[in-house]
């Protein structure tokens, strides 16, 4: 045990609660209630858990993953014609060695990386809002069609659960939805190579998620998150259900009531896909800890207002290469106000104390 990384608001739980949320959708709002308790209970106490009854049919998981392992089994050169550094808009490939959470550690994965469609004539894609804008789709046979119907699906999951999260707070149901209009939420494909060979190399090193929170479909075990007595515990693999944690914008709209939890994936024993779709709230949102939250907790605001794709942004300047070098020939900024990255969660909370 770390006793470090203590915190005292999560339990030292063990496990990883599994939640039915199909009476998210139900007319009657004693049971989409009774699912929102669960949620809150697990934001609370575990910032992770897994989704059953979320509606998304074996087939279209499936149709996602085929057309993953398609793009990842292409020739590098093929791959590097979408390669990220490329476009303006933070979509694309993603090479091993691109992406450093942890920069004294090296991640072993390749990714490609998409987000909410929006043309180049949209307003506030024309106004040069950092992230937003229209995805570089490969150019591969069948890839577009079942990718986009994942997204749209888990995208709507998403806003079911916004809608539970805020009826576990006794908030409005629309109360966070309305700021998720244009969100620069990014669905990634993420594979982890099986490398035998490799030594003392991690899958993706611990962090946060930067969102609001997010539902990921892996194809195997692998993942960890860590308790409040800074233990690594695994989340079982189950292949029919999503993976949901929350992310450092409920963590601080909260006033720390759910809790962004750290979470890794350790060397991989076998081959390894996984589908995170990071749900966020539009680019320009303020997050501040809720009045309502603050006053019912005592004690003051736990955490200083930011804006929320201002902290995205900055959080992927710092962790991606060609983001590094463009700052560093002074074609884009660092936000005002951009944080450290690693300075939420557990695993960042000793480094740093918060505001
Ligand atoms: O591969 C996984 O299971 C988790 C990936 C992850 O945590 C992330 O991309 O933020
Ligand atoms: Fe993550």
């Amino acid at each position: 045990m770390n006793t470090m990384h203590r915190d005292s608001r999560l339990e030292n739980f063990q496990a990883i609660p599994v939640i039915d949320i199909q009476g998210l959708r139900d007319d009657d709002p004693a049971a989409r209630q009774a699912v929102a308790r669960e949620l809150g209970r697990a934001a609370r106490e575990v910032g992770f858990f897994q989704i059953v009854g979320h509606g998304l049919s074996r087939k279209l998981r499936e149709g996602l993953i085929e057309q993953a392992k398609a793009f990842f089994a292409q020739p590098l050169e093929a791959k590097m014609t979408r390669y990220i550094g490329q476009y303006p808009h933070h979509r694309g490939y993603v090479p091993q060695g691109e992406e450093a959470p942890d920069p004294t550690k090296r991640d072993l994965k390749e990714a490609f990386d998409l987000a909410f469609e929006l043309p180049e004539d949209d307003p506030e894609v024309r106004a040069g809002t950092p992230l937003l804008g229209p995805n570089p789709w490969p150019d591969l046979d069948g890839f577009r069609e079942p990718v986009e119907r994942y997204y749209q699906a888990t995208y709507q999951v998403g806003r079911a659960l916004m809608r539970g999260f805020a009826l576990a707070l006794e908030l409005p149901e629309r109360h966070f939805l309305r700021h998720v209009n244009k969100p620069p939420s990014q669905l990634r494909l993420i594979h982890y190579p099986f490398d035998a060979h490799a030594e003392d190399v991690q899958g993706i090193g611990a962090h946060t998620d930067y969102e609001c929170f997010t539902l990921l479909l892996p194809t195997a075990p692998g993942l960890e998150v860590m308790n409040g007595a800074g233990e690594w515990i695994e989340v079982p693999y189950r292949d029919d259900a999503l993976v949901i944690n929350i992310g450092d914008m409920l963590e601080i709209w909260t006033n720390g009531e759910f809790v962004a939890t750290s979470h890794r994936v350790r060397k991989v024993k076998e081959e390894r896909y996984a589908f995170p779709l990071f749900f966020a709230c539009d680019y320009h949102t303020t997050v501040a800890p809720l009045p309502e939250l603050v006053a019912r907790h005592g004690g003051g605001p736990r955490h200083a207002p930011l804006k929320a794709g201002d902290h995205l942004y900055a959080q992927t300047i710092h962790t991606f290469r060609y983001l590094q070098q463009r700052l560093e020939r002074g074609e884009i900024a660092l936000p005002k106000g951009a944080r450290d990255i690693g300075t939420l969660g557990q695993h960042g909370r000793h480094k740093e104390p918060d505001t």
